[in-house]
């Protein structure tokens, strides 16, 4: 039996999945934007998320969350962090108690400092909720390149039910039980693109890049193991491969962010021209409180923090990171 997909977002990343998972499963995706979910009825397209991209045909959009969810085996959250609270409550009345949430967002809740599966089991709590995650920029994937990714949830059955409506041609979609890891991985490697865009944008180099992806990664398992997380899981393709590939392209929009202010732009004008969301501005704000919370020293993200809220310059960012103490590399820091 082929279970359907309710997806609920219709940005570059949700699009992008929707039109996956029509391949093997009937799809219908929500977005709040008539003109949008007409044009992906009639046209098959999505210009202003997905540029020249061709959709799945049998893709349907629709502006009824109702009409989205109802006869759903599947939901799948594909709208920013910080909306997912507010769909999703919308969505309740209509999701069956024993239907799958996935999550598809890369961001920490503002403060509550929820992860996105955490709002669905709370709101949601008879159904069981799960990310799919890893290296996945939205604008190779929908031009058919290969990328794989993860779907975790607690319970490997259900998991592995849901790999093969994801799994799409050259889109593999491996399993993991370490929910918390791999839903923190993504969050917490965009504010790490945020630094290593910062770096380009100066051009600080090659090796300099390497060594922030490296001595990030450090950093983000550190907080993602005193969270719950399994030190495994950031080795592998929602940590460190998500981290690689966000931090070294310029598809990313948090490398964008990053690049820009490199470049000298001020935060607010970089944000006000971009129509797509960038998680790990906001997401920097959480981390700060978490590594608070949890005694976890993070040098890079703190520095990234300060840029984006305390006025401090790519320069200054440059300096606090030089002058942090050098000790073992397998010491903080
Ligand atoms: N793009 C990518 O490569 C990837 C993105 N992700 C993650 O997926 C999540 C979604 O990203 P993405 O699709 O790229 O984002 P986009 O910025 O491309 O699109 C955001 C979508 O969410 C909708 N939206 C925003 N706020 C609300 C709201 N309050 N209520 C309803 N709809 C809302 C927007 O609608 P509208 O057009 O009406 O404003 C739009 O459809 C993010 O957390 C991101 O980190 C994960 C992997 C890859
Ligand atoms: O998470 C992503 C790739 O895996 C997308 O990154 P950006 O949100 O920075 O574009």
């Amino acid at each position: 039996m082929k279970l359907k997909v309710g997806l609920l977002g219709g940005g570059s990343w949700g699009t992008t999945v929707a039109s996956l998972t029509a391949k093997n499963s009937p799809t219908i995706i929500w977005a709040r934007d008539e003109e949008i979910v007409n044009e992906i009825n009639e046209f098959h397209t999505n210009e202003k998320y997905l540029p020249h991209a061709k959709l799945t045909p049998s893709l349907r959009a629709s502006t009824s969350i109702k009409e989205t969810v109802e006869d759903a085996d599947v939901i799948v959250m594909g709208v920013p962090s910080q909306s997912l609270r507010k769909v999703l409550e919308e969505a309740k009345p209509y999701i069956r108690p024993w239907v799958p949430v996935i999550n598809l967002a890369k961001g920490l809740e503002l403060n509550t400092k929820k992860r996105m599966t955490e709002i669905i089991e709370e709101i949601l709590p008879e159904n069981p909720a799960g990310v799919l995650t890893g290296p996945n920029l939205a604008k190779e994937i929908h031009f058919g390149k290969a990328a794989a990714a993860v779907i975790a949830m607690v319970d490997h059955n259900i998991a592995s039910r849901l790999q093969t409506v994801f799994s799409s041609g050259l889109f593999r979609v491996y399993t993991n039980d370490d929910v918390i890891g791999c839903e923190l991985g993504g969050a917490l490697k965009n504010i790490i693109a945020i630094a290593t865009g910062m770096g380009d944008g100066a051009n600080a180099g090659d090796n300099t890049r390497a060594a922030i992806i490296t001595r990030g990664l450090s950093e983000l398992t550190r907080l993602g193991v005193a969270m719950g997380g399994k030190k495994s899981t950031f080795a592998g393709l929602a940590g460190m491969g998500d981290l690689v590939a966000t931090c070294s392209s310029s598809k990313s929009r948090n490398h964008h962010v990053g690049f820009q202010l490199g470049r000298g732009k001020k935060l607010e004008e970089i944000i006000s021209e971009m129509n797509e969301v960038a998680e790990g501005v906001k997401t920097a704000k959480v981390v700060m409180e978490l590594a608070k919370e949890y005694q976890v020293d993070m040098p890079i993200s703190r520095e990234i923090y300060k840029v984006l809220y305390e006025g401090n310059t790519v320069n200054d960012a440059f300096k606090g990171l030089i002058k942090y103490e050098v000790g073992s590399e397998k010491e903080p820091g």
